[in-house]
């Protein structure tokens, strides 16, 4: 399995800024082949960082992909601010990110609408990476694995034979954006839980999909993650919104 490495910028960088940011970190990736990385910028520079990579591509192999934050699940109608599945096609978009924990808890998205844009992804041929994490009042009544498999069991409803198409990101929540990273024994009790949970619900079929770690993900911290059992790659935030430490990131979970 090919580990992911994944950019998540957020509401961060204009368009001008993206392709600054192209320009210094491909060369710095271009031989760079047994991990794939993926870069999800804000839907306004989707367009731009699509014709840039393709004009990277023309030049030799590149395994630089591209990713959108969100995405809704019909193809068109009157749906005032949203971003269909066909319009993330036109832009050859291969990832998106659905179930971000900011989309669950700021914009209060529900397990249903997250299944039904899980759906949607598929079946227009975007993978989509699922996010689930527990807030801090969860880990500490003891119900993380509860909410854990209750994001997953309905997130994957009815798609349980899709699974080599999808990917899945554990962040807790008290983890994003926080400085505070859950050790790597914490974060491998949770990736190895979801791998048995998703094993069992695809009838073994799970071998392609990844278990991404999230929160706070850092040079400093990668390799000793990346070193765990379960974990098969990162969605990072922060420290991907700068070329050379998102790099870093990537040489250091390729060490081990
Ligand atoms: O999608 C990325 C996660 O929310 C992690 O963000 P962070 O690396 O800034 O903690």
């Amino acid at each position: 399995m090919k580990y992911l490495i994944a950019a998540n910028w957020k509401m961060h960088k204009t368009c001008a800024e993206t392709l600054d940011y192209l320009d210094k970190f491909l060369p710095s990736v271009k031989d760079i082949l047994n991990v794939e990385i993926m870069i999800a910028p804000p839907f306004t520079a989707l367009s731009s960082a699509s014709i840039r990579l393709d004009a990277a591509k023309k030049e030799g192999e590149f395994n630089v992909k591209l990713g959108a934050q969100n995405m809704y699940f019909e193809e068109k109608g009157a749906f005032t601010g949203e971003i269909s599945p066909i319009m993330l096609n036109e832009l050859n978009i291969d990832y998106v990110i659905l179930g971000h924990s900011e989309r669950r808890h700021i914009f209060k998205e529900k397990d249903e609408l997250i299944n039904k844009k899980m759906y949607s992804a598929i079946e227009h041929g975007i993978r989509p990476i699922l996010c689930v994490g527990e807030t801090i009042e969860e880990r500490e009544q003891g119900i993380t694995l509860n909410v854990i498999e209750n994001q997953i069991r309905k997130g994957l409803a009815g798609i349980e034979k899709d699974m080599p198409y999808i990917d899945i990101a554990y962040e807790p929540v008290w983890a994003i954006g926080t400085g505070k990273t859950a050790t790597p024994e914490q974060a491998e009790e949770v990736h190895r839980f979801i791998r048995s949970l998703i094993n069992e619900m695809s009838k073994g079929n799970d071998d392609k999909t990844r278990i991404l770690y999230g929160g706070s993900v850092k040079p400093e911290n990668a390799t000793d993650l990346i070193k765990q059992e379960n974990i098969n790659g990162f969605l990072v935030g922060s420290a991907s919104l700068d070329p050379e430490k998102f790099y870093k990131i990537i040489i250091n979970s390729l060490e081990e």
